[in-house]
């Protein structure tokens, strides 16, 4: 069975703190927004797809306890929470789409008078429900797409060995995972040789998350470091890179975990093809391309320390951007749940 990162029956959420993984599984009670800021904020839950679903989820959480019988009271209420939520982590698009889809809903229920208080806050909150479903759904159909695409670009038959990013499993996404999910079926379809995981300093997703999720899967992998990534491609012939993605500008540009963007570079230089594997809910149509894209900034202890023990000297400044943005230029194709997509054929699937 797959690690699941959110658990959610109705009234009740409770997620894997990823902070303490992989030495420890504890899930912590979500009981409302503020919880729900707080471990995002925290990055005990992390993962573009896994952000927007848990800080959505806490709303409904939220909703569920209030007794409101105003739904003016209350479609403000949701609006200004959601605009709360939106500002645990800036750079991953899918919770402010989720938020605006959600606030849109808010104004049709509350506008229409046949529509009761009850029936606003059911209908709210299974919407809300199931982007849990969906997301596996979405995820499923990017694995497919991202395998079946791979293996009819590379030549030959031989077995294929990836290399991988930060984390887009299970713990990133409500299942399967993104980048991950394109590599379980790739696992499947029996054509996998190899992964390579980098350690994704400074918060070290890949050490931590991704090895973990590729060692309870049984996926033939291996941990690099961050530094490796060039003497990797050179020596063990690396078929494709697969990443994820926090936010895809309408031309492509990628904005993915802070190392995303040397890998593409290094991938260009030895011709290894570079896939994004995203569902939708990534892709902001509004930004032109990657350059207004906002990057989060984290607290330099993520950088001086690993836990509570200091390995960088006292006294030296850091700069911890979370996110870099690949130019589209370097990006092969973007997988998502509609099929596989030059960066500069993004408005085709957007459009429709
Ligand atoms: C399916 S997850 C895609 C991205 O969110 C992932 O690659 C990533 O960069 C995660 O960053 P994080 O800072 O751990 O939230």
């Amino acid at each position: 069975m797959s690690l699941e990162s959110i658990k959610y029956q109705r009234g009740n959420l409770e997620i894997l703190d990823q902070l303490l993984l992989p030495l420890q599984t504890r899930y912590i009670k979500v009981l409302g927004v503020e919880d729900g800021w707080k471990v995002i904020n925290k990055m005990q839950v992390r993962g573009a797809p896994a952000i927007a679903i848990v800080g959505c989820l806490s709303l409904a959480i939220e909703l569920l306890k209030d007794d409101s019988s105003d739904k003016k009271v209350m479609r403000q209420e949701i609006e200004g929470k959601l605009n709360y939520l939106v500002s645990a982590r800036p750079t991953a698009v899918n919770i402010k789409l989720a938020a605006e889809e959600l606030i849109t809903l808010a104004n049709t229920l509350s506008a229409d008078e046949t529509v009761s208080a009850d029936t606003f806050k059911e209908r709210f909150i299974s919407f809300i429900e199931n982007m849990l479903v969906k997301d596996i759904e979405d995820n499923k159909a990017i694995g497919n797409f991202g395998c079946e695409a791979i293996l009819n670009s590379l030549k030959g038959d031989g077995d294929i060995r990836v290399l991988t990013h930060c984390n887009t499993g299970s713990l990133a996404t409500a299942g399967y995972g993104t980048a991950l999910g394109v590599i379980r079926s790739l696992n499947k379809s029996k054509r996998l040789e190899h992964v390579y995981c980098t350690e994704t300093r400074p918060y070290n997703q890949g050490a931590r998350l991704t090895a973990y999720e590729l060692v309870h899967e049984k996926i033939p992998a291996t941990l690099i470091v961050d530094s490796m990534v060039a003497a990797l491609m050179h020596v063990k012939k690396i078929s494709v890179v697969i990443v994820g993605a926090d936010r895809v500008a309408a031309n492509g540009d990628t904005a993915n975990k802070i190392g995303t963007y040397q890998i593409a570079i290094v991938a260009k230089y030895h011709n290894v093809p570079f896939y994004v594997a995203a569902p939708l809910t990534s892709i902001d149509m509004s930004l032109k391309s990657g350059d207004r894209i906002k990057i989060e900034e984290r607290p330099d202890k993520e950088m001086t320390h690993i836990g509570e023990f200091r390995i960088a000297a006292p006294g030296i400044n850091c700069w911890n951007p979370s996110f870099d943005v690949t130019p589209a230029s370097l990006i092969t194709g973007i997988i998502t749940e509609k099929g596989v997509f030059a960066p500069d054929k993004l408005h085709e699937v957007m459009n429709q």
